[in-house]
């Protein structure tokens, strides 16, 4: 089987799953708000295509990726500010319309909730927002611990957020896997030195994951379980 031939023959006693892009196809949502908030801002919209590309290091730099494109100056802070209260609220109203779980993920869930593996999200999308989709998508009962891009001093690329959890769950680091969809992911998980699965279905930025080298990719979580 894929997954457990990077653990010996066994499963991993911890898996880390990534949100947008990974588990949750976000982006209609997501862009709704962008939209809104452009619209708002009396600036052109910008539709799916782009805001696929700027989802993975948060809110706040989606929202600063979308202002740049329409012209706006970077030191603008009062713009941002803005910008940033109109994404919080129409994100708020919209998160669970349309945004829903890739195929796979919900069978890959069960299965390693079967075989009684720890799971944690880690994820970049701010605490609240994640909060409401784990209960929108009833994902709560799998995880162990819930990790926002508000949760700690750093978010990936940055390992802590896994070394955290990890931590939490009180599992090795040899014995956890990171499930994810970009460059953020693999990059955390190889600065915490554990393995990292990436998806071929989520937001890279335009870039295909071999690019950051992950220990196995997939087009589909179930296939880890062939
Ligand atoms: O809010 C984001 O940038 C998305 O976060 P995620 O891909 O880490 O779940
Ligand atoms: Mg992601």
């Amino acid at each position: 089987m894929l997954l457990t031939s990077l653990y010996d023959g066994e499963y991993p006693q911890l898996v880390l799953f990534d949100l947008d892009g990974t588990l949750l196809d976000s982006v209609p949502d997501l862009t709704l708000a962008i939209d809104r908030m452009l619209a708002a801002l009396d600036r052109p919209i910008v539709g799916e295509t782009q805001v696929r590309n700027w989802v993975g290091n948060g809110a706040q730099m989606l929202v600063k990726r979308a202002l740049a494109y329409s012209g706006a100056a970077e030191d603008d802070s009062a713009l941002f500010d803005r910008a940033f209260e109109l994404f919080l609220h129409h994100y708020g109203l919209c998160c669970a319309e349309q945004s829903r779980l890739y195929s796979g993920v919900r069978d890959f869930l069960n299965a390693l909730q079967a075989r009684q593996v720890m799971m944690g999200l880690v994820t970049n999308k701010p605490m609240s927002f994640t909060q409401t989709l784990m209960d929108e998508f009833d994902l709560r009962q799998y995880f162990s611990v819930i990790l926002g891009g508000d949760s700690l001093a750093e978010k990936k690329p940055h390992p802590l957020p896994l070394r955290y959890a990890m931590e939490k769950i009180g599992v090795a680091v040899e014995q956890t896997l990171m499930v994810g969809d970009s460059r953020s992911d693999i990059k955390a998980a190889q600065a915490a030195g554990c393995r990292v699965v990436a998806v071929t279905y989520g937001y890279n930025h335009g870039e295909p994951v071999s690019l950051y080298q992950p220990d196995i990719i997939v087009d589909d979580l179930m296939q880890l379980t062939r």
